[in-house]
């Protein structure tokens, strides 16, 4: 995946999807520069953070030109393997999974939703956005060329959907699910909970107030 990963900190690794999708837009509507004043504006990272950020990627902008749009695009595609697709499997097709299958990924992106999965037979030959929904029973006949899931099953069902996913060969797991799932240590997964992330909104809108004379 990343390939050069190593050499850059995880904090920093993170926010590349965002870097890649802003600058990417800026590329479509033709702008070759642009400050770092600018990015922070737009995608709400302070500008210091930025500078630190580019200067991993040997992209040290310049004095009253900024950063050279091109160059980072490329240098993002390369380490992002943008220009390598990769296929997701989406399991259960509910509230979230379906919202997320309405949701066009890959406008600025190279991850797409190939393929979905649910238990409910009303669910199952459906096609939702330009994805077609199978039966979980089959989950191990399509896996063959997915390596990332999106899990939006029931919570009661999570472990269990997991060690399939595991045996069918998958190497990342994104959880929506409030489960605590095990994998081997060699399968990455993310854990995303809206609750966790407001509850940190709150706690920083409290103890850290912004004011808007900070930097620059
Ligand atoms: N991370 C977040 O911020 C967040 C927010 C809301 C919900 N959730 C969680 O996401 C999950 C989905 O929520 P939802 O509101 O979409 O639920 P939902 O009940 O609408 O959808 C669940 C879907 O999973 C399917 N399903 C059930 N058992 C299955 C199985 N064994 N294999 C495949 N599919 C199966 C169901 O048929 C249904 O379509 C839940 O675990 C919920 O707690 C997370």
């Amino acid at each position: 995946m990343m390939s050069n990963q190593h050499k850059i900190p995880q904090a920093t690794a993170k926010r590349l999807p965002l870097y890649y999708r802003f600058l990417n837009n800026l590329h479509i509507q033709g702008k070759s520069r642009v400050s770092s004043r600018e990015l922070s504006e737009a995608i709400k990272v302070d500008s210091a953070t930025i500078r630190r950020d580019f200067s991993y990627f040997g992209a040290l902008g310049k004095k009253g030109y900024g950063y050279n749009v091109e160059y980072l695009l490329g240098f993002f595609r390369k380490t992002l393997d943008q220009d390598e697709n990769t296929p997701v499997a989406l399991i259960g097709v509910g509230n979230l999974g379906t919202a997320f299958l309405n949701y066009n990924f890959t406008k600025n992106n190279n991850t797409k939703i190939e393929m979905a999965f649910d238990a409910d037979k009303q669910k199952v030959g459906s096609t939702i956005g330009d994805v077609q929904v199978h039966h979980i029973d089959e989950l191990e006949d399509y896996l063959d060329k997915i390596s990332v899931a999106i899990l939006t099953v029931p919570v009661s069902e999570a472990q269990n959907i997991t060690d399939r996913l595991v045996d069918a060969g998958i190497s990342g797991i994104l959880n929506f699910t409030p489960a605590r799932i095990t994998v081997p240590d060699s399968i990455r997964v993310h854990h995303i909970d809206l609750a966790v992330e407001l509850q940190s909104l709150v706690y920083f809108m409290k103890h850290y107030p912004l004011n808007d004379d900070n930097d620059e």
